[in-house]
C-alpha cells in the first residue's frame, strides 16, 4: 500500500460486491465453419433470445489516494471490464462502485479521430478531459515533447491514421498524463511504447501518484506492474483472486501462469 505521510487514508474508488454482466443480442455469428454451423441448427432456440457474458463477479475493493494499483489476469478475466465499470461507462447487474470524481479512462481505444492531426487531437483529448484552450495551449508543447512523436519528422501535423499503433498510443497517454486525475486508469497503454517511452510513462505515472491521484494499470507486463505499483489486483473469470502488495500478488501469479 501507499506510504501517505501523516493524515488518514482518503478513499477514492469503492466496489462493493459489483457484479458486471454483458447482454449479446441473437449472438449468431452468420458465418464460419460447417460444425459452427451445424451446432448453431441444433442450438437455434436459444440462439434467438439474449446471451449473456457474466464478466465481473461480485468484486470488492477500496481504493486510496496515493495508490497505484495494478490489475492482472488472463485474457478475458474482466481487467478491461471492471475499468470501465469504474469509469462509469457500464451499468452494475448488481452491487455498486462508489469514485471520488470523474474518473478518466485512458484506454488504447480512447476515442481520438484517426482523420485529425495529431495537433488537432492533442486540442480534442485535451477538451474532452475537461481542460481550457488555455491550459491546452500552455501544456501543448509539453505533451508533443513527451510523446515523443516528432523526434523523427514532423508528424504531429500529420493525421493519427498514418502513425504507428506505437506512436498513437504515445500520444494518447501523453494527452491523459498532462493532466492531474483524481483517478486515472490506463489500460495497456504502455504495452505498445518502447521501452523508453515505458520508462517515461512509468515515471510520470508515479508523479501522478505524488500530485495525490489513484493510478490504476492494466497490463500483461510484469515488469511494468512492478516498476509502477505497490499494489495489485488479480482477476480470474471476473472474481478477485488476490488483492495485496505487488510481490506477494505477482508470485503466486506467475506460479498460476509457470512463469
Ligand atoms: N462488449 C462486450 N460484449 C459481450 N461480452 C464482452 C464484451 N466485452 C468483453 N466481454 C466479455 O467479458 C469478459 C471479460 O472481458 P474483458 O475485456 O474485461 O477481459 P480482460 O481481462 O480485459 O481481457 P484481456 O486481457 O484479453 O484484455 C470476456 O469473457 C469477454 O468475452
Amino acid at each position: 500500500m501507499a506510504e501517505q505521510g501523516t493524515g488518514p487514508r482518503v478513499p477514492t474508488v469503492i466496489a462493493d460486491e459489483l457484479h458486471i454482466v454483458y447482454r449479446v443480442n441473437g449472438g449468431r455469428t452468420g458465418r464460419g465453419s460447417a460444425t459452427a454451423a451445424l451446432s448453431r441448427i441444433m442450438r437455434r432456440r436459444e440462439e434467438r433470445g439474449v446471451r449473456t457474458v457474466h464478466a465481473v463477479k461480485g468484486v470488492t475493493f477500496t481504493a486510496y489516494r496515493g495508490e497505484a494499483i495494478g490489475l492482472i489476469g488472463s485474457n478475458g478475466s474482466g481487467k478491461s471490464t471492471l475499468l470501465r465499470a469504474i469509469a462509469g461507462l457500464l451499468p452494475a447487474e448488481r452491487g455498486r462502485v462508489y469514485t471520488d470524481g470523474q474518473p478518466s479512462l485512458l484506454g488504447v481505444n480512447a476515442a481520438l479521430m484517426n482523420d485529425l492531426t495529431g495537433e488537432r487531437n492533442v486540442i480534442l483529448g485535451g477538451l474532452a478531459m475537461g481542460m481550457s484552450r488555455e491550459q491546452i495551449k500552455e501544456r501543448y508543447q509539453q505533451i508533443v515533447d513527451f510523446s515523443g512523436i516528432n523526434e523523427k519528422g514532423d508528424f504531429i501535423t500529420l493525421p493519427m491514421r498514418t502513425y504507428s499503433s506505437g506512436m498513437a498510443a504515445r500520444l494518447r497517454f501523453s494527452i491523459a498524463a498532462a493532466k492531474d486525475h483524481d483517478v486515472l486508469m490506463i489500460d495497456e497503454a504502455l504495452a505498445t511504447g518502447d521501452r523508453k517511452f515505458q520508462k517515461r510513462s512509468e515515471d510520470r505515472i508515479r508523479e501522478l501518484r505524488k500530485e495525490a491521484g489513484t493510478v490504476f494499470l492494466v497490463s500483461h507486463n510484469n515488469k511494468s506492474i512492478r516498476d509502477t505499483c505497490d499494489r495489485v489486483l488479480w482477476l480470474e473469470r471476473g472474481e478477485l483472486r488476490m488483492d495485496g502488495p505487488t510481490d506477494e500478488v505477482l508470485k503466486e501469479y506467475e506460479k498460476f501462469t509457470g512463469k
